[in-house]
């Protein structure tokens, strides 16, 4: 059994009829959350968009919810989520809003209720910062971008 968390999420009132963000099988990652648009939204390629979700969230504290996108959308039409993973903070109370791009080559149609995205809830881990004079020394050092070869 994963463990869990109980997220209070509000239905705004573009929201109502619409299903609320939901596991699609009993081992998914991530719950869909749903476009609550009122009408059709068409992207053009290259076009992006804050598409509603129709709910607002109380994310427990010490835990935050990212935006994925879905891979089928990507997959099939190039839709994807600009700003993957998106963080939703746990003091948000804004309604929450799935930023879509479409890069592929054709215009896409987003409809009401079409799932958008996944939600997949994550623990925080904050960080305090230490000022020193130097660093350790490791076998990295300061390679990166590619320094250990193809
Ligand atoms: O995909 C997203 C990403 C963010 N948000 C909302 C919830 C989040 O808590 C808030 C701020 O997001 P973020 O910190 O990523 O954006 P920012 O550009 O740093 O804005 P801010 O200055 O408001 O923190 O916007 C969404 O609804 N969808
Ligand atoms: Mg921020």
């Amino acid at each position: 059994m994963p463990s869990e968390i109980a997220i209070a999420v509000q239905i705004l009132p573009h929201g109502s009829g619409l299903d609320l963000p939901a596991y699609a099988t009993p081992g998914a990652a991530g719950m869909d959350a749903v476009a609550a648009l009122t009408e059709d939204l068409i992207l053009a390629p290259g076009d992006r968009f804050a598409v509603p979700t129709g709910i607002a969230m109380a994310i427990p504290d010490n835990y935050e919810v990212q935006v994925r996108p879905r891979s089928g959308l990507a997959f099939k039409h190039g839709l994807t989520v600009a700003n993957a993973p998106g963080t939703i903070d746990s003091d948000y109370r804004g309604e929450l809003k799935v930023i879509l791009i479409n890069l592929g080559p054709d215009p896409v149609t987003i409809t009401r209720g079409m799932r958008i995205a996944q939600l997949v809830p994550a623990a925080v881990t904050r960080a305090r910062l230490l000022i020193v004079e130097s660093l350790d020394d490791t076998t990295r050092g300061a390679g990166g971008f590619g320094s250990t070869g193809a």
